[in-house]
């Protein structure tokens, strides 16, 4: 003991400031005392707290793919949902709106990475084929009124059309910029007397080219616009009408796109010489090639016109309010997202995960306002993905949302142990070192979580957790034991979670359970329930509910697994429930007890008394 703490002090001194991390440790022991003087005491070695856990091989090879977080590339067994929502969505694609679509199915069905991963490949597809297409994602559970949502979907398009108008005054610049350089160019060719740059050096249309330089004595970029070379300046023609404010597309492809010259130039040549142009010779050839006027293929005929342009997308900038998340009429609030949403052209599909939670809380007047919204706008279209693991919801809707947002409806039906096989085989490809993983584990894993209704979240938390624990006890690999071991875990965790977030009448009720649970007493019914909840009541100044109530919430504890209460006939006496726990005691009992107001009670032991007092 003595030696093992005079090690510990030779740790400090000797490792001092010339020693790294653990792996040099022992041999740092072995080195012998250094010197004191040199050491800063911000260098002070560590005690090897870590290294030992350090040392053991990881299992993990990337644990992250394991979490929820992590968005899978690839979805078995989900191809058929996943092609019904693409056949669906590609209206998008094509400009038009697509159907609304209701997602059913349990939870840790893959719902939401489905539909994840369909609206990561629109929004690529749609950016690959320049078709201006837009997803927003919204978990209601979080975002449950109507207010937050629309706020939030406000701000994000706010935030969308204030990028899109970034990028096109980026662009518009950059083309003011080549107009500066193109107009000193051509200067510059003027002044120089060996250059004789006249209207045919400008680029033209097919017309241009094909009908032969001298009868273009007025060179144009199109049919709308045409330019003054001589004098080097643009005129304004009525190619675009700025008036009306319409967004101009311009990504920087279309600005630097070459302007069609109609034919090559050897073309141009001969149609030069034959036509007896005044333009001859290789200077002017290098101009065609070199001094493609920038505002060709583009709808502004005047540097003027891209400055006003630049303006209006600027006081449009100005004009967008970012909408607070408290404390406006939420009819601002529409018409905020509304214009935002109508900014620009294109479809933009908005997705509710959760959607249940949002009419539970707040009823149908969010989705009644969203599916109406396509008939008011003028530029662009809105679709709605909702997304539920309750299929009764659509029960509570106005039967005009219902029919409107159930216009499609793809239903995710829970895994069999053999598809969840498959998902944790994927994987564990992933997640592992090569070994980490003995043969049985994954096929229990899938059997445990198949009896949860085919979740394959809880698939993949028992094999993290699993994982976590052999690591913890620093084995080799993962064997069915840590399963085991992760599967009670899990289940504690969940009762922990549920019994911590109930309400407080709730937590008095099944607080009684467990207080004659406790005190010995089987079978025990709602009556005696009640009498020992009362007095609990009575002790934490709690209004006190009807024995009616209670055996609401007694059922209620029941659905969610934390008591299990059968319905027994006692002949001519009625009937009546019998109530036992199905979660452990002692944990169960220190989750309630961490309730602030349930610690107040410190002396249980009397309420148990009342059973026999009533
Ligand atoms: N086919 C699959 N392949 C790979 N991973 C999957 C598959 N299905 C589900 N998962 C994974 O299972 C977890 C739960 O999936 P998801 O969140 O999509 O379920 P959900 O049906 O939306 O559940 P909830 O209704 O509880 O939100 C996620 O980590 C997801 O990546």
């Amino acid at each position: 003991m003595s030696d093992d703490n005079s090690e510990g002090s030779d740790r400090n001194v000797d490792l001092g400031s010339t020693r790294g991390f653990g792996s040099n440790l022992e041999e740092s022991n072995l080195s012998g005392s250094g010197s004191d003087s040199d050491s800063d005491p911000d260098d002070e070695p560590n005690q090897g707290l870590f290294d030992d856990l350090l040392s053991g091989e990881p299992i993990f090879e990337n644990k992250e793919v394991l979490r929820p977080s992590y968005t899978p590339h690839e979805l078995p067994h989900r191809s058929d949902q996943i092609n019904k929502m693409a056949t669906i969505l590609v209206a998008a694609l094509r400009g038009e709106t697509p159907s609304n679509i209701l997602i059913y199915g349990k939870t840790g069905t893959g719902k939401t990475a489905s539909a994840k991963f369909v609206s990561k490949e629109l929004e690529s597809t749609s950016k690959k084929y320049s078709v201006p297409c837009e997803v927003e994602y919204i978990n209601c559970e979080v975002t449950d009124t109507q207010y937050r949502v629309l706020a939030q979907l406000a701000n994000k398009f706010i935030e969308e059309n204030e990028r899109v108008i970034e990028t096109q005054i980026d662009s518009l610049e950059a083309l003011l910029d080549d107009l500066d350089e193109y107009d000193d160019t051509i200067t510059s060719d003027e002044s120089d007397p060996d250059s004789e740059t006249t209207a045919s050096d400008v680029p033209g249309d097919d017309s241009f080219v094909d009908d032969g330089v001298a009868e273009t004595t007025e060179p144009n970029f199109d049919a709308n616009s045409s330019t003054d070379l001589e004098s080097g300046e643009s005129e304004p023609v009525n190619r675009v009408d700025l008036s009306t404010g319409d967004t101009v597309d311009l990504t920087s492809s279309e600005l630097d796109s070459p302007v069609e010259t109609g034919g090559s130039d050897t073309v141009v040549d001969d149609d030069r010489s034959s036509a007896g142009s005044e333009t001859e010779g290789d200077t002017d050839r290098s101009h065609d090639d070199d001094y493609e006027h920038p505002l060709a293929d583009t709808p502004f005929s005047s540097a003027a016109d891209v400055e006003d342009r630049i303006a209006s997308l600027e006081a449009d900038r100005e004009s967008f309010e970012e909408v607070p998340m408290t404390g406006w009429p939420t009819d601002r609030v529409y018409s905020v997202f509304f214009d935002a949403v109508d900014y620009s052209e294109r479809v933009v599909v908005i997705m509710l995960d959760e959607i249940d939670k949002l009419v539970e809380k707040s009823g149908d007047d969010t989705l009644y306002n969203l599916s109406r919204m396509n008939s008011e706008l003028q530029n662009s279209r809105v679709s709605i993905i909702g997304i539920s693991n309750d299929l009764k919801f659509t029960d509570f809707l106005d039967p005009r949302v219902k029919s409107s947002l159930g216009e499609e409806e793809i239903v995710f039906p829970p895994y069999d142990a053999n598809q969840l096989r498959d998902i944790l085989q994927h994987r564990s490809e992933v997640a592992f070192k090569g070994d980490a993983l003995s043969p049985d584990v994954i096929p229990l894993c899938a059997a445990f979580a198949a009896q949860e209704h085919g979740d394959a979240r809880r698939a993949l938390d028992l094999l993290r957790t699993a994982g976590e624990l052999a690591e913890r006890a620093q084995a080799e690999t993962i064997v069915e034991e840590h399963v085991r071991q992760a599967q009670d875990k899990i289940e504690l965790d969940r009762v922990v979670e549920v019994v911590r977030t109930l309400p407080t009448q709730s937590k008095l009720v099944l607080f009684a359970i467990i207080l004659l649970e406790k005190n010995g007493v089987h079978s025990i019914n709602t009556g005696e329930v009640f009498n020992i909840y009362k007095r609990l009541c009575e002790e934490i100044d709690a209004d006190v509910l009807t024995q009616r109530r209670v055996t609401d919430l007694i059922s209620e504890l029941d659905m969610l697994g934390i008591v299990n209460a059968v319905v027994v006939s006692k002949g001519r006496y009625g009937r009546t429930k019998e109530i036992s726990l199905s979660v452990p005691i002692e944990e169960t009992e220190a989750v309630l007890l961490s309730d602030s107001r349930l610690s107040d009670i410190d002396d249980v032991q009397p309420f148990v008394q009342a059973r026999f007092d009533n």
